[in-house]
């Protein structure tokens, strides 16, 4: 296996002031050319773990590595490292060029060689048009890509952005995301995105780290990380909504399992051996996209519709069946009437265990019957 770009091994940060350690001995790899998004609430570490990779903050204990080598005593101007923060940093005194070649200046470049990487960087951002004129006339979107380019003209091995959009409007943001993506994709950056909205680290990133009370709950891909969250922390922050989590009990029937919590029942794949949870408490995790109302006349399992919340081509539906509030995700066109009485179904296969004990997923069902 080759060495990741960046590793961060049982990394900690305690504030002298503070009695919880604001990063909790993390480990973290990020891969070459990857992008990672840190995902997580306010105030769970997200900010003191980059600060501590470029070098703003001293770790209590544990290691940084870029390229196999450890960083810590190495001071930030020399890591390599390039920081982006939410307030743009960027001069509004001065051109957008002279914003761009800064960096370059003070490192005492040679004037041929500021021009030709300003040149570069402005293409890749696409700022030539603006070089000219003055940083105080830019836009929110144009002022954050210069405030990256300030960045990537010092040819950062890693690039740390810190909520870089949540200064901009919702228009902006989306426009600013789409030029985030062409530019890592174009220039191959290694990338770590810190963001507390899952929205934008699924669009942006290869990878997600959700972190919370300054300590990391799982690394997964983007694809993956909403349909297999690791423990109940992760499956109730992703998705929007996120997972529906019902605490009940597992017990068996006709050679495969029921869930049961009060007079809500849903059977497990018939013939699945899911072992030590037999008996045990466990929650079960129902993705609202995989709640199905069955069509007029087709059997299901009873429920009232307490509300339907439109959002685009998507409706949210709050269900109550066998005693539990339930939500789904089904397509506008096939929304229900509050307060009408349906039939729904839950793919069985679709369904996620987590242990009542640990907290942790148990092995999915769909993973088993495979
Ligand atoms: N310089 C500091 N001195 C003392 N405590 C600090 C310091 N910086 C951060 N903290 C504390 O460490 C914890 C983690 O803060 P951090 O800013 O890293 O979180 P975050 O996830 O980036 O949050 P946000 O999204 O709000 O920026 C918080 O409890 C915060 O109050």
């Amino acid at each position: 296996m080759s060495t990741p770009k960046l590793e961060l091994v049982g990394l900690k940060k305690e504030f002298a002031d503070g009695s919880v350690a604001a990063v909790d001995g993390i480990d973290l790899a990020v891969e070459e050319g990857q992008t990672l998004a840190l995902l997580g609430p306010s105030g769970c570490g997200k900010s003191t773990t980059l600060n501590m990779i470029v070098g703003l903050e001293q770790p209590s204990s544990g290691d940084i590595r870029i390229d196999g080598r450890s960083v810590v005593a190495v001071p930030p101007g020399r890591r390599n490292v390039g920081l982006v923060f939410q307030d743009y940093a960027v001069f509004t005194s001065m051109s957008v060029r002279e914003n761009l070649a800064f960096g370059l200046r003070v490192r005492g470049q040679r004037k041929a060689e500021i021009d030709r990487a300003v040149g570069e960087v402005a293409e890749l951002l696409g700022l030539s048009t603006m070089l000219n004129g003055n940083a105080r006339d830019l836009g929110g979107s144009e002022l954050q890509r210069v405030a990256i380019g300030r960045t990537l003209v010092t040819r950062p091995a890693i690039l740390l952005l810190d909520e870089p959009l949540s200064n901009l409007e919702a228009g902006t943001r989306l426009a600013t995301r789409r030029e985030l993506r062409r530019l890592q994709k174009e220039a191959g950056l290694t990338i770590i995105y810190v963001t507390h909205d899952q929205v934008e680290a699924l669009s942006l990133a290869d990878w997600i780290a959700v972190m919370s009370a300054g300590k990391i709950r799982q690394v997964a891909p983007a694809s993956l990380i909403c349909q297999q969250p690791d423990n109940i922390f992760v499956a109730s922050f992703m998705g929007t909504p996120p997972m529906n989590l019902l605490r009940g009990a597992l017990t068996r029937a006709d050679g495969g399992y029921v869930f049961r919590k009060d007079a809500f029942v849903v059977g497990l794949l018939p013939g699945t051996d899911i072992g030590e949870a037999a008996d045990l408490p466990v929650t079960i995790g129902i993705r609202p996209e995989e709640v199905r109302l069955c069509a007029s006349g087709e059997a299901g399992l009873p429920a009232r519709v307490l509300l339907a919340e439109p959002r685009g081509s998507e409706t949210v539906v709050t269900l109550e069946t066998g005693g539990q509030v339930i939500k789904a995700v089904i397509a506008s066109d096939h929304r229900p009437t509050e307060g009408r009485d349906v039939m729904l179904e839950i793919d069985a296969a679709s369904l996620v265990l987590f242990s009542g004990e640990t907290n942790r997923r148990l092995p999915m069902i769909a993973e088993l019957r495979a």
